[in-house]
């Protein structure tokens, strides 16, 4: 197998092959989930939750996922390693340029950032300059405190046109991958189609081009509230390369997410 790259992704968007994505913070679980054939990795600021034991994602910094980035970096053979820009990293294009640079020499092969119209100068000059950008709509968790809570986005008629706009002027400014989170099924289902780029969700709905989950999640090992939209692999497995074996299957099969996973 050779290394993934977004035009890897890209292919199977137009082969309509389902494509697996896993959080990862290290490099031996980085290596397992890479071995066991993941698509693509994720450092995500989701660390300040399951690693840190905050209860949001905003005191996660740009050194933190840098360090985390070089260690999973050493696990990885195949997988694309996409780095979330933390909170306030990215607030102006200028911050952004310069952090994003942090998390591209740590070994990120893509940054992932939060937000819509606002960013889209933003992601015009990352990609102009050699940083692939991945977008994140829907329940971005660096909004929580504006959101009021992890509560699930683009239910009204208004926000699902702003977030399928959202998504296609990020796609028209260089964005070459998205991540939908937390939005009703129809409404991913719906952008998916629209755009050319590939789409991955997580509490998405099972008609994304990919499915992501924090891995702490799919072994069962968060602590505190676990989202209904995640899945325990290893209940069912008894083995954590099983539990990730098991996770692919049933992603590439379709039967994940299943419809007690899924927001309507
Ligand atoms: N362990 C873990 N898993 C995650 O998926 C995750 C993190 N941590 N940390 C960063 C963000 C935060 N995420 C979250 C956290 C909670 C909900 C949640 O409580 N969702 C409710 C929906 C409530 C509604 O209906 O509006 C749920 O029932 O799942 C969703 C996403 C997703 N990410
Ligand atoms: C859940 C994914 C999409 C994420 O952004 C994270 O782990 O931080
Ligand atoms: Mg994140």
């Amino acid at each position: 197998m050779s290394k993934i790259t977004c035009s890897t992704l890209l292919k199977f968007k137009q082969q309509g092959k389902k494509f697996t994505a896993l959080t990862a913070y290290d490099a031996s679980f980085a290596h397992a989930f890479d071995s066991e054939g993941v698509e693509v990795l994720l450092v995500g600021d989701s660390l300040g939750m399951v690693l840190q034991g905050h209860d949001d994602t905003l005191p996660v910094t740009t050194a933190d996922i840098a360090y985390h980035t070089r260690c999973v970096r050493r696990g990885i053979s195949h997988a694309l390693l996409i780095a979330d820009m933390p909170f306030m990293s990215y607030a102006s294009a200028e911050q952004a340029m310069t952090n994003a640079a942090l998390l591209m020499q740590a070994g990120a092969n893509m940054v992932k950032v939060e937000g819509g119209h606002w960013l889209l100068e933003t992601v015009t000059k990352l990609t102009e300059r050699g940083i692939p950008v991945c977008a994140h709509l829907g329940l971005t968790p660096q909004s929580v405190h504006v959101f009021g809570g992890f509560k699930v986005q683009g239910r009204d008629a208004d926000n699902a046109q702003r977030i399928l706009d959202e998504a296609k002027a990020l796609q028209a400014a260089g964005a070459q991958l998205l991540v939908l989170e937390c939005i009703p099924a129809s409404l991913a289902k719906t952008i998916t189609q629209a755009l050319s780029i590939p789409v991955i969700g997580i509490g998405a709905g099972a008609d994304t081009d990919g499915q992501i989950l924090v891995m702490h999640d799919v072994l069962g090992i968060s602590s505190g509230y676990i989202p209904r939209f995640s899945k325990n692999y290893l209940k069912q497995t008894g083995e954590i390369r099983s539990a990730i074996r098991a996770y692919i299957d049933e992603v590439a099969a379709g039967t994940f997410p299943g419809e007690e996973h899924t927001f309507n």
